[in-house]
Formats: structure tokens, C-alpha cells, sequence
């Protein structure tokens, strides 16, 4: 068995809007979050940990943020794309660690439903996908509400 790991790293900033897309989850909120596509943070770096262990790039180039094909794109069929890539080479997702920065909105509630639409996605179990949220105890850009960070780290295998 071939064992690998990659880890990914997204940012967005919040604009003007009533919701955020999250982990595939909307969630509504008081401001919305920049992007050519859906702007769901989690899900592109979660895109790019799976490419970075497929050593197949990163998400722009994949989806090319010039392109009208990926304009207002929906994350989750980005992340499907993503997969048919690294299954049509022989490998399978072992498990992902994804951690969101931001002072709100509250994540807490809506860890649940990203597990779960990530775990269907990448056809394991929700035991085997992670989510978790932190401030950054109000430093930086994501503490002065500026935007939205969030890291992956992906293990995928063969066999
Ligand atoms: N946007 C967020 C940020 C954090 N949480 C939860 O709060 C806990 C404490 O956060 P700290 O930054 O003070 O460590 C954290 O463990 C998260 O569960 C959240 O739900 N939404
Ligand atoms: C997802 C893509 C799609 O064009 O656009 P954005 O929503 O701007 O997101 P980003 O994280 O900058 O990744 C680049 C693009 O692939």
C-alpha cells in the first residue's frame, strides 16, 4: 500500500451578504464572502490538500478563477472533480483534519452537517473526516473580521 499526505490552505475575505457556504453548508450570516465561485474556504483547501497529495497542483489551476466556467461554481462539485482525479489514479481517501479560522460566525452548530456533506463526498465515513474552529482571539485579519482562513491535511492511500 502507497501512503501520502498533502495539506492545503484558503483564505477569503467577507463582503457585503447574508450568508457564508462552508464546508458545503450554508450558513447565514450578517456578511457574505468574496470569490469567483461559491468562496467555501474549507472546501479549497481541502481541493488543494487532495491535489497537494496527488502532487497535481492547486485549485487555480485546475479551475482557473479567469474562467466563466467556474463563476459562482458550487464548491461541493469542484471537491467532486477533485475526487474522480484521484480515484481514476487508483487512490482512496484515508482521512482529513480541516481547521477554520474565524471570529464568527459560530461554527460549533454547523460541524455536524460539514462532516457529513464532505464525508459523502469523498465516500468515507464521517469518523473519518474532521472539522474544528478556532479565533484567532481577535489578532490579525481573520480577528478584525476581515475574512476567513482555513487549513486541510488529507492522507490518501492505494490498495
Ligand atoms: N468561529 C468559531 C470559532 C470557534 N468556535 C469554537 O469555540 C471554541 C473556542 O475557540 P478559541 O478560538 O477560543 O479556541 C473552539 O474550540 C470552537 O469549538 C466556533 O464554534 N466558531
Ligand atoms: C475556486 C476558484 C474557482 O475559479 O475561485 P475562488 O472562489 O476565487 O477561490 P480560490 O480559493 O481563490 O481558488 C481559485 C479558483 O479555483
Amino acid at each position: 500500500m502507497n501512503i501520502r499526505i498533502g495539506q492545503g490552505l484558503d483564505v477569503h475575505a467577507f463582503t457585503p451578504g447574508d450568508h457564508v457556504m462552508l464546508g458545503g453548508v450554508r450558513i447565514s450570516h450578517h456578511r457574505g464572502v468574496a470569490g469567483h465561485s461559491d468562496g467555501d474556504v474549507v472546501l479549497h483547501a481541502l481541493c488543494d490538500a487532495l491535489l497537494g497529495a496527488l502532487a497535481l497542483g492547486d485549485i487555480g489551476m485546475h479551475f482557473p478563477p479567469g474562467d466563466e466556467q467556474w463563476r459562482d461554481a458550487d464548491s461541493r462539485d469542484l471537491l467532486r472533480r477533485v475526487v474522480a482525479l484521484l480515484v481514476e489514479r487508483g487512490w482512496r481517501i484515508g482521512n482529513v483534519d480541516l481547521t477554520v479560522a474565524c471570529e464568527e460566525p459560530r461554527l460549533s452548530p454547523h460541524v455536524p452537517a460539514m462532516r457529513k456533506v464532505i464525508a459523502e463526498i469523498l465516500e468515507i465515513s464521517e469518523g473519518h473526516v474532521s472539522v474544528k474552529a478556532t479565533t484567532t482571539e481577535q489578532l490579525g485579519f481573520c480577528g478584525r473580521g476581515e475574512g476567513i482562513a482555513a487549513m486541510a491535511v488529507a492522507l490518501i492511500h492505494t490498495g
